[in-house]
């Protein structure tokens, strides 16, 4: 069995703890979060503060971390403040996604229900691909970028470090939605979206600098 703790114990958590549960051969073995000031263990599973991992991992080292955690910018500071070898964070795929043998997904990734990612694709590290989005045939996602529920990227199209295309949004074939950028609900990206943008609607259009 491979034990894993979850770093964040909120909504998106929920799912990846779903996401362990469905996926043969893990254990959720703790689930941190700095809503808590101490560690103590409930239903099985142990709760504390973030900090609490190091020494979950000095008892055991070969816990593996995966992110229950959705804003892309809080994963990014974490990433960095942990200083973890990349090795320890694990790449959770559920089941019933379908994972082109030449896509290749990054570490500490999460690949939810019905996903379906096709031909040489590649996905990056501490990206969500969310419940039912598709990733056309070679398309780029780079680390921390969140793909919404039902969104759907045509084929060859690159989305940025940290970009959150929104639930419902589809970008047509070899746009790129630039780093950091946050995509609507619903829209349709037809042209190139720059970084640190927010863009809505169909088709899309920038309402907003900097991101949100
Ligand atoms: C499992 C999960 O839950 S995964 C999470 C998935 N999350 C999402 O898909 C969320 C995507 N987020 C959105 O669509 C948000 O509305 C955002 C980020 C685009 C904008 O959010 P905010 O900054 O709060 O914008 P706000 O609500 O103030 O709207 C600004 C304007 O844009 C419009 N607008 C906002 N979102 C959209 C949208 N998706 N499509 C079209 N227009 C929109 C608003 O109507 C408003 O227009 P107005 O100025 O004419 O009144």
């Amino acid at each position: 069995m491979k034990k894993v703790v979850i770093l964040g114990d909120s909504g998106h958590s929920k799912v990846i703890s779903d996401l362990i549960y469905s996926t043969e051969g893990m254990l959720l073995t703790a689930k941190l979060d700095d809503r808590y000031n101490e560690a103590f263990v409930r239903e099985g599973v142990t709760k504390g503060p973030i900090r609490y991992l190091r020494q979950l991992l000095q008892e055991e080292p070969d816990i593996c971390v995966v992110f229950g955690i959705g804003s892309n910018t809080v994963r990014k500071k974490l990433v960095k403040e942990l200083g973890l070898p990349r090795t320890s964070f694990i790449t959770l795929i559920h089941p019933t996604a379908v994972i082109s043998p030449s896509a290749v997904i990054g570490l500490g990734t999460v690949v939810m229900p019905r996903v379906v990612v096709n031909a040489d694709s590649t996905i990056g590290d501490h990206a969500i691909l969310n419940t039912g989005s598709i990733i056309e045939h070679d398309c780029k996602i780079a680390d921390y970028a969140h793909i919404s529920p039902q969104a759907i990227l045509a084929g060859g199209v690159e989305v940025g470090e940290g970009a959150h295309v929104g639930a419902g949004a589809s970008v047509i074939p070899l746009k790129t939605v630039g780093e950091w950028s946050t995509i609507g609900a619903g829209a349709a990206v037809v042209y190139n979206i720059p970084g640190n943008v927010t863009a809505v609607g169909v088709p899309a259009k920038e309402i907003r600098k900097e991101g949100i």
